[in-house]
């Protein structure tokens, strides 16, 4: 299993270290624009491997795809992060370019492989990748709902008093500050559903939570989060690399799926050797309906802004 992951930055390492520390690929090329950036992420990461027990051979490149070919899976984190106060939307306007470009390089050098779309505003940017190649729409995944979730499991933890581990749930919707659909009614602490636990009020305090989570880091860091974003790829491309038809939410090209057409959005999707290999319609409440509706709404607008 070969992985190119195009940015070297903070998602882009974090992303090949995970991928690395877990020791299920061959070989993870980072490429990057900057010169010599990507070549030293490489180096240092290659010299945690006999620290961190891993055999997965780590290189380096300057913008030079042909490093890339016969990628199984790529991984496109290329392109600006948010400052504080901003919205990802706000990004749209240099990472679109960017990103159109990604995809075209990769896919010229790796026609077979399955697009993992990383870079703000994420689900107009895996729109844009479906919109302007030809790989089939199982091969273009977005990543934001495997983050979003880790992140509602985090607050749902730290509400209850429990355990991340006895803890489960799900986000979908699109991957923005107004979007998430913190899926409240179907968490679970070990198998019960937490509105057993927990009051209405700080139900609602964790899914308010949840859908600031980005922006609550980005205020304390002073750009955008690494760790869990980086930690959330890994987990796809393992089920991918692995065929574990894991469910995960990505942002998948829906076609009437939840009465929805014509975007990418945050639902659960089981991932394997294929990319998404099922859209799972799971039933929603009138409610959790409504509000992914309007989810999509706000995904269709930022998406009119594409020039396709
Ligand atoms: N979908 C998500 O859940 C999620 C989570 C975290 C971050 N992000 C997004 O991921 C992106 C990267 O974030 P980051 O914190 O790693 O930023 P960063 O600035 O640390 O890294 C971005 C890297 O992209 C490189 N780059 C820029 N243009 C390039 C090009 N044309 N070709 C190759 N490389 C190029 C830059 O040189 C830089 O090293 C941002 O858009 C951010 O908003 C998304
Ligand atoms: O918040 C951001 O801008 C980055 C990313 O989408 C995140 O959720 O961490």
């Amino acid at each position: 299993m070969k992985v190119t992951v195009v940015g070297a930055g903070a998602v882009g390492a974090s992303c090949a270290e995970y991928i690395a520390i877990k020791d299920f690929a061959s070989e993870v090329v980072i490429l990057d624009i900057k010169e010599g950036f990507a070549e030293g992420k490489a180096m240092d990461l290659m010299q945690t491997a006999s620290l961190n027990g891993f055999d997965t051979k780590i290189t380096g490149s300057t913008n030079d795809y042909s490093k890339t070919a016969g990628s199984d899976v790529c991984v496109i984190t290329s392109g600006i992060p948010r400052k504080p106060g901003m919205t990802r939307e706000e990004l749209i306007g240099i990472n679109a370019g960017i990103v159109k470009m990604v995809s075209a390089n990769l896919i010229e050098h790796s026609p077979n492989t399955i697009i993992i779309v990383v870079s703000n505003p994420m689900d107009t940017m895996t729109y844009l990748v479906h919109k302007t190649t030809n790989l089939p729409k199982n091969r273009i995944i977005g990543m934001g709902g495997a983050l979003d979730s880790a992140r509602f499991k985090y607050r749902l933890a730290e509400a209850l008093g429990a355990p991340i581990s006895d803890v489960d749930g799900m986000v979908i919707g699109g991957h923005s500050d107004k979007g998430m659909v913190p899926l409240i009614g179907k968490a679970v602490r070990n198998s019960v559903v937490v509105s057993e636990f927990l009051s209405e009020e700080r139900m609602e305090q964790v899914v308010q939570d949840t859908k600031v989570g980005g922006a609550t880091l980005t205020g304390l860091l002073g750009t955008s989060a690494w760790y869990a974003p980086g930690a959330a790829v890994s987990a796809m491309v393992q089920a991918i690399a692995c065929d574990t038809k894991k469910i995960f939410p990505c942002s998948a090209l829906l076609d009437g799926e939840f009465g929805l057409n014509d975007l990418s959005i945050g639902v659960p999707c089981v991932l394997g050797a294929n990319g998404i290999e099922k859209i799972v319609e799971i039933s929603l409440t009138d409610a959790e309906k409504a509000k992914l509706s309007e989810s999509a709404v706000g995904v269709k607008a930022t998406n009119g802004l594409l020039e396709l």
